[in-house]
């Protein structure tokens, strides 16, 4: 089986100050206090997804999946360790991120895909599939400037789906829009899924999870406490009790 995601031992840790000015710095260094601590959002993980694989990353707020996310996006490089993939990548990582609020859509839709290694054959190629899942309708030749925040996920998330690529990573929180956009997001990500794309999904939701994917990852305080099936996954971070087993519908649920 090919080895679409290789993690050996990675950490990354960032540096939190304590003091918000020059002054305040100056002053607790004087007095032999601590100006900053450095922490590991991701500590020491390893593990390997194949081909095909769907695999869901669950952990509490702030146990490090966005930032493990950016390592295998490769938006981050590790302090150690390795992060290794194969192919192309492409998701909902940052969507919009390259947008020109003085370009139009048309053309925002051409810099995104740029920025995400399509050619301009290839845009255009796909440019009614796209334009179709974003349905902007009569503001494609307006400027992103005046879109709403949904307007631009959409037209973000309908390039990054539009994308041939060989893992598919993905950021429920990053999926905003209204409800019928999301459902059409969850369908096309299911797709993508049968497709045989690797996926890589964070998620809170532990329905879109048990729909999506195949193998489930939990991180806890940046170590990857839980590596194995979906259920026992979901059960390791209690989200199967109580109020958090109602069926969600996934993808963008609530955070
Ligand atoms: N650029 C940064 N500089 C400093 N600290 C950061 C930075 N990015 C993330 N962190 C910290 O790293 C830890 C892990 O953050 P991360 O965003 O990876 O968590 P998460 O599991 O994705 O959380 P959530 O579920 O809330 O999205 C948090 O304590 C966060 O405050």
């Amino acid at each position: 089986m090919t080895t679409m995601i290789q993690v050996e031992n990675a950490t990354k840790s960032f540096t939190l100050s304590y003091q918000r000015s020059l002054k305040q710095t100056v002053l607790a260094k004087a007095r032999g206090r601590k100006t900053h601590d450095t922490f590991n959002a991701v500590d020491d993980v390893s593990f390997t997804v194949s081909a095909g694989e769907s695999v869901g990353l669950m952990g509490l707020n702030g146990s490090g999946k966005s930032t493990l996310l950016k390592l295998i996006s490769g938006v981050m490089r590790p302090d150690s360790g390795s992060v290794m993939t194969r192919g192309r990548i492409a998701g909902l990582i940052a969507t919009g991120t390259g947008f020109d609020n003085n370009l139009s859509g048309r053309e925002n839709l051409y810099l995104n895909a740029a920025i995400l290694g399509m050619s301009r054959a290839e845009t255009d190629r796909k440019f009614d599939e796209i334009v179709d899942f974003a349905d902007l309708g009569k503001f494609l030749d307006t400027d992103v400037a005046y879109y709403s925040s949904g307007m631009k996920a959409r037209l973000g998330f309908s390039v990054a789906v539009n994308v041939d690529a060989d893992i598919f990573i993905a950021d429920e929180a990053l999926a905003v829009g209204d409800r019928p956009f999301k459902r059409k997001c969850k369908k096309r990500m299911d797709e993508i899924v049968k497709s045989g794309v690797t996926m890589f999904y964070v998620s809170h939701a532990p329905g879109a999870v048990r729909n999506l994917c195949d193998r489930v990852l939990v991180m806890e305080s940046g170590r990857l406490a839980f590596d194995g099936d979906v259920e026992e996954g979901i059960h390791f971070l209690h989200y199967d009790e109580g109020d958090d087993s109602g069926e969600d519908d996934g993808l963008g649920a609530d955070v």
